[in-house]
């Protein structure tokens, strides 16, 4: 307890003063934790679950290791059109241990937890939430609360959620959301995937891969909806050539479970059908944290999808509040939140440092072909009025070696005027390794003539960025 610490007047409650409160420990709260207290403030950092939040215990890296033995799979049964005959059996124990042993030793944040603390972190697990203008109570496992005055200032970063769409039925049931998907120790005979974005393809093709009957249904014309309209529809010739039944223009209506087995009743273009499935995953987006988060106390609307910041991170109109991470709105992606962190640890230490732009952040979706994007797509960059020049490349020389798998191509969007790119999507093998190079002439805004004056190593994948560069037109 520190010596500033003292009995609220009559409450029972304790008040304490401390430098900084960081409320929920997702990738950036964990890691501007630790750089405050590294940095010498005395740090509260709270978390209601897990510290290091969705990505490391049910996020991007259980779900990569899902996609690595699922990826693994797929090239021993390429392996007779180009190496000759192999046998694997999918094992799905193998991908769980890694899971429990090795991602998330068992859903335990002991290490993470320790790590913060050796920074010199107070670490607590509870529930925080703003009391008003500098003011954070944090409501213990116990059901103490304890209030605290931060002199420097709050951090927010309570991420997400899964949204749960109101299906006739499906309160109740036990569903799966990414959450119960990493905790799967068997894999479902039949599998419907609710959702074809990011957490719908990575999981559906996981699944199929390992032996489920998989089928997904989506409201949009085409999977990633987001991204560039052909690298939905390849992924989607990709999924049908690997059974994997997608179900376009389709709201989940109704389900039931009888104990064993989900009946889903499904609306496509105006026709009703039922899809039986052992298991139901729901990946239809996501609900930010920001209800139960006293942001009223300050102001704010709780009912907001984000929490509007500054180029420092700095929550607009509220004195000594920052929030970094999924609920800012400029992407959800693990990166985001660390890259925001950066910039406001740095703010509200009082150190210079370049404030947040969002002009290349990248994005990979991990199926096979991985669907990687940076910048703006072309029908962004039609929007914004830009004038557009777009070119196009196949997967080169580097794809015909490669034979089997080599499903993808190189689209790059240029601003005619400026002379450089403002956006690009690889779709490939290693298309999120290959979209590096062109992140970075995003990034750095490399003038075209410069791109088309490189030399790019023969046969390599990022060759192909060569030929898309010099089809713009
Ligand atoms: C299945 C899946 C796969 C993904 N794969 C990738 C990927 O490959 N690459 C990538 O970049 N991104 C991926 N993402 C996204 C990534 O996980 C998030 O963008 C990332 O976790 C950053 O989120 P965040 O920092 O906003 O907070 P989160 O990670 O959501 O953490 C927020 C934390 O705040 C805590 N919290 C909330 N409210 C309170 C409160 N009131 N008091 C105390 N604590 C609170 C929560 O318990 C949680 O621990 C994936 C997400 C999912 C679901
Ligand atoms: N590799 C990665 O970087 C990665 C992987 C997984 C998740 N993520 C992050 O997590 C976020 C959430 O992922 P997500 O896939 O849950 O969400 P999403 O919002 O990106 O996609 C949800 C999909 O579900 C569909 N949908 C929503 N409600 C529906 C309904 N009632 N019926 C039918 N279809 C419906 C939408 O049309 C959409 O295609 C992503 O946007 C991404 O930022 C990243």
């Amino acid at each position: 307890m520190s010596d500033q610490e003292r009995q609220a007047g009559g409450t029972g409650e304790l008040t304490e003063e401390v430098d900084l409160v960081v409320v929920g420990l997702g990738p950036g709260g964990e890691a501007l934790a630790q750089g405050a207290a590294e940095a010498g403030l005395s740090v509260v950092a709270v978390d209601k679950h897990l510290v290091g939040g969705e990505c490391p215990y049910y996020g991007c890296i259980p779900t990569k290791m899902m996609v690595r033995g699922s990826d693994a799979l797929a090239e021993v049964r390429r392996a007779p059109e180009v190496a000759g005959e192999a046998s694997g059996t999918p094992d799905w124990s193998v991908v769980a241990r890694r899971i429990r042993d090795e991602a998330t030793s068992d859903w335990d944040d002991r290490a993470a937890a320790d790590r913060l603390r050796d920074a010199g972190a107070t670490v607590l697990h509870g529930t925080a939430r703003l009391a008003g203008p500098g003011r954070v109570e944090v409501e213990g496992a116990d059901g103490t609360t304890t209030t605290y005055r931060p002199r420097r200032g709050t951090v927010l970063n309570p991420g997400t959620r899964p949204s749960v769409p109101p299906v006739d039925g499906l309160a109740g049931t036990p569903y799966w959301t990414n959450r119960e998907a990493v905790r799967a120790t068997e894999v479902p005979r039949r599998l419907v995937v609710l959702g074809g974005g990011p957490i719908g393809c990575e999981l559906a093709q996981v699944f199929a891969r390992f032996g489920s009957e998989v089928t997904v249904v989506d409201h949009g014309p085409r999977l990633l909806g987001p991204d560039e309209p052909e690298a939905g529809e390849l992924l989607g010739e990709v999924f049908a050539d690997e059974g994997i039944t997608v179900l376009h223009g389709a709201s989940l209506i109704a389900t039931r479970h009888d104990g064993s087995i989900f009946t889903s009743t499904v609306e496509v273009d105006g026709d009703t059908r039922e899809v039986v499935s052992e298991a139901l995953l729901v990946a239809a987006g996501r609900t930010p944290n920001l209800d139960d988060l006293g942001l009223d106390t300050v102001g704010l609307d709780p009912g907001a999808r984000t929490v509007p910041v500054d180029d420092r991170m700095r929550v607009e109109g509220v004195e000594g509040l920052w929030a970094v991470g999924d609920v800012v709105g400029h992407g959800a992606w693990t990166h985001v939140s660390m890259y925001q962190q950066d910039v406001a640890l740095a703010d509200l230490l009082g150190r210079d440092g370049p404030p947040a732009r969002y002009h290349a952040v990248p994005h990979v979706t991990f199926t096979d072909p991985e669907v990687a994007g940076v910048g703006m797509t072309e029908h962004a960059a039609r929007e914004a009025g830009l004038p557009v020049q777009v070119g196009r490349s196949g997967l080169g020389s580097r794809g015909f070696t490669h034979g089997a798998g080599a499903r993808g191509f190189v689209k790059v969007v240029a601003d005619a005027d400026r002379g450089v790119l403002v956006g690009a999507t690889v779709v490939g093998p290693a298309g999120g390794e290959v979209l590096g190079l062109l992140a970075l002439a995003v990034h750095a805004e490399v003038p075209l003539a410069t791109l088309r004056s490189m030399v790019l190593a023969f046969p390599t994948f990022h060759r192909a960025i060569g030929t898309a560069v010099g089809d713009l037109a």
